[in-house]
């Protein structure tokens, strides 16, 4: 049974307490928080004042996907707005080593996320400092897109190393997911499912998350 993460990007902006209170009394168990800044990704999303307040609304686990450059600039403030898992991507990392230390050293769970192109086998030497990793199925910076099919090889090859390597981690799968793919995606080793529009473009998102915790 995988952990179901809803992405907020696919919120209501202009009725953030309802769709929060919603995902409150879901069965979803982290709220997933896109954080986009126009030079990693060509999208922006948004930042600190919406994450402080949605802090005060759950209690639920805050998983922060970083599409940023210089994500060590930005470290200490996350963690200062809730952040309980930071993800950073491996491509925009010089020093992911050290990014994931500094992360770790704040008291936070720390992920590494691959882009569509990223091969698996760039993580061998960090897989045992992280707590997660996310495989990104879409292109990132932009909710609503298809799932890319390849991701399922990928999935299934990290599961294989994770398990070889004898290492407890996190495989969180985003982009494309909806309950008509959830099982395969399972099925091939992720232990944590991101869904944006599936969850909120549905007339009852408490029922679809059930339905995606389900597999
Ligand atoms: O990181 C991203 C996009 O860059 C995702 O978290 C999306 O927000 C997922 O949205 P859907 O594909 O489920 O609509
Ligand atoms: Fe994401």
């Amino acid at each position: 049974m995988a952990i179901i993460a809803p992405s907020l990007l696919a919120a209501d902006f202009l009725n953030l307490s309802k769709d929060i209170e919603l995902f409150n009394n879901s069965e979803a168990e982290w709220l997933h928080l896109d954080i986009m800044d126009g030079r990693f990704v060509p999208n922006i999303s948004y930042g600190f004042p919406v994450l402080e307040k949605i802090r005060k609304a759950t209690d639920k686990v805050f998983d922060v996907h970083l599409m940023i450059e210089e994500p060590e600039k930005y470290t200490e403030w996350f963690k200062a707005a809730g952040a309980d898992i930071l993800t950073v991507h491996y491509e925009a990392c010089r020093h992911l080593h050290r990014n994931i230390q500094q992360i770790k050293s704040l008291g936070m769970k720390a992920g590494v996320a691959l882009n569509p192109h990223t091969p698996i086998n760039v993580l061998y030497e960090i897989l045992p400092d992280v707590d997660m990793v996310l495989l990104m199925s879409v292109n990132p910076g932009f909710g609503g897109q298809s799932f890319i099919p390849n991701t399922i090889n990928k999935i299934k090859k990290l599961r294989t190393l994770i398990d070889e390597m004898g290492l407890k981690v996190e495989i969180e799968i985003d982009g494309g997911i909806s309950a008509k793919n959830a099982k395969e995606i399972v099925d091939a080793g992720a232990t944590v499912l991101v869904a944006g529009s599936a969850v909120f473009g549905a007339p009852d998102p408490v029922a679809v998350i059930k339905e995606l915790k389900s597999f």
